[in-house]
């Protein structure tokens, strides 16, 4: 397992930023004080034990779920503010893929990947249908699999097409929740490439929520670890697991040695 070789250029320009953030359900308090920040072209992981609020964060993101307080800003534009219209308009720039993909399983892999644009993008011609899903295709390396159905692929392939299917709309911002979930190690290993693929060749800013510390350790240019509702470590994966703090250390030793 490698630590990610190559680090893509980074600006300085903050693409999501999150200070204060707030969330509780009646006595469950999830979120207690985050801040958190995304550069542009940074693949930013975050890990956390199952019930910490990674979702939770994710759906506040693309302001599905408001927060009880906080500021949250996306490319530009204060999410807890924003109107109905707004962050439609916003949705369009930050591609979320799925745990479980979310195919549509009557729907060929073609029309899986028309879909999203045929329905935000007006007065597009076939040939720059046809043009921008053999493009997603051939980004996720699946070509060939245009004509089949959700059902005739594997589940790496499908988390592929889940993300070429993100890639349509040309997002800014990317969103991953759990890409490398039930798969073998290999297929994880693909998806790992996948993630900084989008990176570098489309220069998007990713969020990847994963319990995978492999895949951490491969995408991951910053990790940032939440624990009782806040991100108490972040920096390099080198540097959030270089700690005697217990709750790290069972994290690490679970993924690798159990
Ligand atoms: N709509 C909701 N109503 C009530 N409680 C909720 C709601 N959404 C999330 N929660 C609670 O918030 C907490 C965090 O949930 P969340 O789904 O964000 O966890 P997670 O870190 O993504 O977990 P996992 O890794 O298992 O997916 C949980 O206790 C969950 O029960």
């Amino acid at each position: 397992m490698n630590n990610k070789s190559k680090k893509p250029a980074q600006s300085a320009e903050t693409v999501i930023e999150i200070e204060n953030l707030h969330v509780a359900f009646g006595d469950n308090e999830v979120l207690k004080g985050v801040d958190l920040s995304l550069q542009r072209g940074e693949n930013l992981v975050v890990l956390g034990r199952s019930g910490t609020g990674k979702s939770v964060l994710i759906k506040v993101i693309v302001g599905l779920l408001k927060p009880d307080s906080g500021r949250v800003v996306v490319l530009g534009q204060d999410v807890v503010d924003s109107n109905t219209t707004e962050l439609d308009q916003l949705r369009l720039k930050v591609g979320f893929s799925f745990q479980n993909s979310a195919l549509y399983d009557s729907m060929t892999v073609r029309e899986n990947l028309e879909f999203p644009l045929v329905r935000n993008v007006r007065n597009l011609s076939r040939a720059e249908i046809d043009r921008a899903v053999e493009e997603a295709l051939d980004d996720v390396g699946l070509k060939q699999a245009i004509n089949q159905m959700p059902s005739e692929l594997s589940g790496g392939q499908r988390k592929r097409i889940g993300i070429a299917r993100t890639l349509m709309l040309k997002p800014e911002i990317m969103l991953y929740d759990e890409p490398t979930a039930g798969l073998d190690p290999i297929t994880c290993t693909d998806i790992n490439n996948l993630i900084n693929d989008v990176q570098e060749r489309r220069g998007a800013s990713s969020i990847i929520i994963t319990h995978d510390l492999t895949c951490a350790k491969e995408v991951g240019d910053r990790v940032a670890m939440l624990f009782d509702g806040q991100f108490q470590r972040q920096g390099t994966f080198d540097e959030v697991f270089a700690t005697d703090d217990k709750r790290v250390q069972q994290f690490y030793h679970y993924n690798f040695t159990e």
